[in-house]
């Protein structure tokens, strides 16, 4: 299998620091991948590095069936490539309805010329109903995204990006600030959302994690220190070293 998305070898110098120092890693569509890793491993920045935000000093980083370097793209190709990222903090529109963020969300997948032009059809209306069940939100549709609680806000904001439907999605740690119950949800969410593509989860949380049940890559010092299951990983001496700071 070719990966999606193919990382080697790349370094980013932040005034002569090495954030990220020989990073090689491939992500498969579909896959649901989490990336852990101790405070100033690089995480953050892989992301930046993905999405055209930081540029790196030197190595490759590849796209798709016809290998294209992302490294040559803008930060918009890349998103039109089928890239999209979520951040930790949710940014819904809070005066808008659940169904128009979505239907925003939807407009925004067919570019500017034809958001001039949109009127909600039946189609849209079907695939707002098919996303909302997905993301849990279905009974909240009319309501405002504004009074949705923390956790049904980041459901919507990962509703928004399926709804461009990328081929690979980012999300930096989606658990944050959650509840129990919450997080569980955003288990299933991503997981279902990684049956059809690749997904990549930053995540703190080891329960979480492991809730994921999924590959795991651990990153420190800039590079990837191990990879495999998360109970593979957490036996690795050289992660339980990391994690413990000997
Ligand atoms: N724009 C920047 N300028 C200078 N240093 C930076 C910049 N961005 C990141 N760094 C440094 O690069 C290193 C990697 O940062 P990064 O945010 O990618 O780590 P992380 O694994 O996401 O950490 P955390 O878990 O704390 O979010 C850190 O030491 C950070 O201070």
């Amino acid at each position: 299998m070719t990966a999606l998305l193919e990382v080697s070898d790349v370094h980013v110098t932040f005034d002569g620091f090495r954030a990220i120092n020989g990073l090689s890693l491939a992500i498969n569509e579909p896959e649901l991948r989490a990336v852990i890793g101790p405070n100033g491993a690089g995480k953050t920045t892989f992301m930046d590095i993905v999405t055209g935000k930081t540029r790196p000093d030197s190595g490759r980083v590849i796209w798709g069936e016809r290998s294209q370097s992302l490294l040559a793209m803008s930060e918009s190709q890349i998103a039109r490539a089928g890239i999209g990222r979520k951040f930790q903090k949710p940014t819904v529109f809070e005066e808008q309805s659940v169904r128009e963020n979505l239907a925003m969300a939807l407009k925004a997948r067919r570019g500017v010329f034809s958001v001039l032009a949109w009127r909600a059809g039946p189609q849209d209306a079907a695939r707002i109903a098919e996303l909302a069940s997905e993301i849990g939100l279905a009974e909240r549709l009319a309501h405002r995204a504004g009074d949705l609680s923390h956790g049904q806000k980041q459901w919507l904001e990962i509703g928004m990006l399926l709804a461009q439907d990328p081929r690979l999605l980012l999300v930096d740690e989606p658990a944050a600030g959650m509840t129990p119950a919450e997080r569980e949800h955003t288990t299933r969410i991503l997981k279902s959302a990684a049956r059809t593509r690749a997904v990549v989860v930053i995540e703190h949380d080891m329960e979480f994690v492991r809730r994921l049940d999924c590959r795991v890559t651990v990153l420190h010092e800039g590079r990837v220190l191990a990879e495999g299951s998360l109970d593979h990983v957490t036996r690795d001496a050289r992660v339980i070293d990391v994690y413990l700071g000997r």
